[in-house]
C-alpha cells in the first residue's frame, strides 16, 4: 500500500465518503445483466423453482402450527398423522424445486463464465500493441481466470442465495404478519438492532477485497513471468531469489486475504450473535402472550419458525453481500477490458487494394513517438520507397528505429505525422485485414506456438492442405528435419518450440512465411549467430521466401547487404545514408565504421 492509501484510509473524511458512496460499489454487477438475460427461458425456470421452493418451505412452518393447535394440543393422533404427510408432500415438492433451481443457476454460470471468457480473450486479441505494452500478460490471464471464475460462483451461488434469501425474508415476513402483527411489530422495532451494525461493518469489507485480489494478480503475473523465463532464471542462479519475491508477494496476498476473512467472519458471527439474542427475546415475549391467550401455541411455535427462517435468510444476506463485493471488483477489472476501445480499427468507408498487388512501399515524412504527440520521436520525418521486387535492407546501430519501422508498416502503431503507403494506398484508409495480409513477417526470435509442426506452418493459413504445408517445409528445408522426428509433422514441438534448434525454428518460422505468401515480406534477422551449416540453411530458405517478392529486411548478415538493392541507414530515427553496400563502404562515412562493428566483416574477407 502507497503512503497516500495509508493515510487515506485513516482519514475520516474519506472514509465517510465512501459511505456516501456504497451503492455505487455493487454497480459493476450490473453490466452482467446482458450477459445473464441472454439465457431468458434458464433464468426463468430458475426463478420458477426458486419461488416453487421458497414457497414449499414456508408452507410448512404453517403446517406445523395446524398441526400443533388441532393434533397435540388437542390430543388427536390422527390429525398429526395428516399434518404430518402433508409436510412430507411439500418436502418432496421442496426437494425436487431446489434441486432443479441448483442445476439451472449452476449451469446459467458455467455459461456467462465462459461467454465473458471468450468476450474478454476475443477483445484483448483485437486490442493494439501499444495496450499490451503497458499491461502484463500475466495479469490478464489472471483477470481472463481468476475473475471469472468468482462471477461463476457469485451467480452460480451468491445471486441464487441472495434471491432466495429476499423470497424467504418477505415471504417469512409477510406469514409473521398473518400469525400475530403484534409479535411481528416487536420484532420489527429490534430488526434495525441487528441491521444498522451489520450494514456499517459490511462497509469495512469493500476495498479488502479488491485489495485481495490485486495482490492475487501480481502473483500470477510474477508466476508467469518467471516459469516462462525458467532457462534464464537458471542460467542466472536466480531460483532462489525469485522464490523470495514470490513467497513476499504470496504473504502479502495470504495476508491481505486473512483480513478480508476475519472481517467477514467476524460480520457473520456479528448477525449469529445480534440474530439469536433478538430470538431470546422474541420468545420470551410470545410466551407471555400465550399465557395471556392471545396467541395459541401452535402460532408462537409457527411465527418463531418464520423468525428464525427470516433471521438465517438475514445472514446469508450479510454473506452475499460480502461476496457480491469481491464479485462486483472481479466485474469491474473485466468490463474495464471490455471497454478499453482499440484505437487503431479499420477505417469506415475501407479503401480496396490493387489486385493483383504490385508489392510497393511508400514512407512519406514518417514521424513517430511511442509516446504519442508530443513524445520525443523515434522516427523523425523518414522518407522511402521501394519497389516491386526490390530488396531494402535496413541499418542502422542499437535503437535508431529499424523494428518500429516494421511495426509501424503493419499499423501495429499509427504514424504521428507523414504517410506510409502500401501498393499507393494509405495504409490507414485499408482494413486491417486486407493490408496485414500483404505482408509476410519473419521475427528475428520466431514466435513458435506450443501445438506440432504442420499446426505452426498452417498459423497464416489454417485451411491449407498438408501438399501446400509440406511444398512450403520443403522450400524452407524444414522437411529435412522432419523426416527425423518421430510423429513426423505432427511431433508436438513443446512450449515456444523449446524441442527445437534456433535455426530449426527459423527455417520453421519461414516456412509459415512461405505458405501464407504474402507479396511484402518483412524481415528481422536474427542477430544471434547460427554455426555454418545451419546459417547456410536458414539462407538458403530465405532465398526461397524472397524469391519474386518485395523485401524489407533489418539486416545483421552481410550477404544479406551486399544483395539488397539498397540499403537505408538510420540513426536517431533518421535516415542519413542510402546507396548499395559498395557506394556506401566507398563513402567511407558512418555507414562503413557501422559495418565494420556490426555487420559479421570475417564473413567478407
Ligand atoms: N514499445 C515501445 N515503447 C516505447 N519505446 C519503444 C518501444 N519499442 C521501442 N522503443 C524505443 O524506440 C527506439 C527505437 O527502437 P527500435 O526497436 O525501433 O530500434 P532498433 O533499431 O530496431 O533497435 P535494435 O537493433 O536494438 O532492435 C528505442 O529508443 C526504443 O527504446
Amino acid at each position: 500500500m502507497t503512503d497516500q492509501a495509508v493515510s487515506a484510509a485513516s482519514d475520516p473524511d474519506k472514509i465517510v465518503s465512501e459511505v456516501k458512496s456504497a451503492p455505487r460499489q455493487l454497480q459493476p454487477l450490473r453490466r452482467l445483466l446482458p450477459f445473464l438475460l441472454r439465457y431468458p427461458v434458464r433464468l426463468a425456470l430458475t426463478i420458477l423453482f426458486l419461488l416453487i421452493s421458497a414457497i414449499s418451505s414456508l408452507a410448512i412452518p404453517a403446517i406445523l402450527g395446524g398441526a400443533i393447535d388441532e393434533g397435540f394440543v388437542a390430543q388427536n393422533i390422527d390429525m398429526v398423522g395428516q399434518y404430518g404427510w402433508l409436510i412430507i408432500g411439500i418436502a418432496a415438492i421442496m426437494a425436487v424445486a431446489s434441486g432443479a433451481r441448483f442445476y439451472f443457476i449452476s449451469v446459467i454460470g458455467e455459461r456467462v463464465v465462459a461467454d465473458l471468457r471468450q468476450a474478454v480473450f476475443s477483445h484483448l486479441l483485437r486490442l493494439e500493441t501499444r495496450y499490451f505494452d503497458t499491461h502484463r500478460v500475466g495479469e490478464l490471464t489472471s483477470r481472463l481466470n481468476g475473475d471469472t471464475v468468482s462471477i461463476r460462483n457469485a451467480v452460480g451461488s451468491s445471486f441464487s442465495l441472495a434471491l432466495r434469501s429476499m423470497v424467504t425474508i418477505i415471504g417469512a415476513l409477510a406469514m409473521m404478519i398473518l400469525t400475530s402483527p403484534v409479535l411481528t411489530l416487536a420484532v420489527v422495532v429490534a430488526l434495525p438492532a441487528i441491521l444498522i451494525p451489520v450494514m456499517v461493518y459490511a462497509r469495512r469489507l469493500r476495498g479488502m477485497s479488491r485489495r485481495t485480489q490485486d495482490a492475487l494478480a501480481d502473483l500470477s503475473a510474477m508466476a508467469t513471468e518467471m516459469l516462462g523465463a525458467n532457462r534464464t532464471v537458471k542460467s542466472f542462479t536466480q531460483e532462489e531469489v525469485q522464490a523470495v519475491h514470490y513467497n513476499v508477494s504470496s504473504e502479502t496476498s495470504y495476508r491481505a486475504e486473512v483480513k478480508r476473512l476475519g472481517a467477514r467472519a467476524f460480520l457473520v458471527g456479528l448477525v449469529i450473535f445480534l440474530g439469536t439474542a433478538s430470538l431470546v427475546g422474541l420468545v420470551w415475549w410470545g410466551a407471555r402472550s400465550v399465557f395471556e391467550g392471545s396467541v395459541t401455541a401452535g402460532q408462537l411455535a409457527q411465527f418463531l419458525v418464520y423468525a428464525l427462517m427470516a433471521s438465517g435468510a438475514l445472514t446469508n444476506v450479510s454473506e452475499v453481500l460480502g461476496n457480491l463485493q469481491s464479485v462486483a471488483g472481479a466485474t469491474e477489472r473485466l468490463t474495464e477490458i471490455l471497454d478499453t476501445d482499440a484505437e487503431i480499427v479499420d477505417p469506415a468507408v475501407p479503401v480496396a487494394l490493387p489486385e493483383p498487388p504490385l508489392g510497393t512501399v511508400t514512407f512519406d515524412k514518417v514521424s513517430f513517438s511511442y509516446g504519442g504527440q508530443g513524445g520525443d520521436n523515434v522516427l523523425s520525418n523518414v522518407s522511402f520507397s521501394v519497389g516491386k521486387g526490390e530488396t531494402v535492407a535496413l541499418v542502422g546501430p542499437s535503437g535508431s528505429g529499424k523494428s518500429t519501422t516494421l511495426s509501424l508498416l503493419q499499423r501495429f502503431y499509427d504514424v504521428n505525422a507523414g504517410t506510409i503507403s502500401v501498393d499507393g494506398v494509405d495504409i490507414r484508409k485499408v482494413r486491417l485485414s486486407d493490408l496485414r495480409q500483404r505482408f509476410a513477417y519473419v521475427e528475428q526470435e520466431p514466435i513458435i506456438f506450443a501445438g506440432t509442426i504442420a499446426e505452426n506452418i498452417r498459423f497464416g493459413k489454417p485451411d491449407a492442405g498438408m501438399d501446400e504445408v509440406i511444398a512450403a517445409a520443403k522450400a524452407a528445408l524444414v522437411d529435412d528435419f522432419v523426416a527425423d522426428l518421430p510423429k513426423g509433422y505432427d511431433t508436438v514441438v513443446g512450449e515456444r518450440g523449446v524441442m527445437l534448434s534456433g535455426g530449426q525454428k527459423q527455417r520453421l518460422a519461414i516456412a509459415r512465411a512461405i505458405l501464407k505468401n504474402a507479396p511484402i515480406l518483412l524481415l528481422d534477422e536474427a542477430t544471434s549467430a547460427l554455426d555454418a551449416q545451419s546459417e547456410r540453411l536458414v539462407q538458403l530458405a530465405l532465398e526461397h521466401l524472397m524469391e519474386g517478392r518485395t523485401t524489407l529486411v533489418i539486416a545483421h548478415r552481410l550477404a544479406t547487404i551486399r544483395d539488397a538493392n539498397t540499403i537505408l541507414v538510420l540513426d536517431g530515427g533518421e535516415i542519413i545514408d542510402k546507396g548499395t553496400h559498395d557506394q556506401l563502404v566507398a563513402k567511407g562515412g558512418r555507414y562503413a565504421e557501422l559495418a565494420k562493428l556490426q555487420f559479421r566483416l570475417a564473413e567478407a574477407v
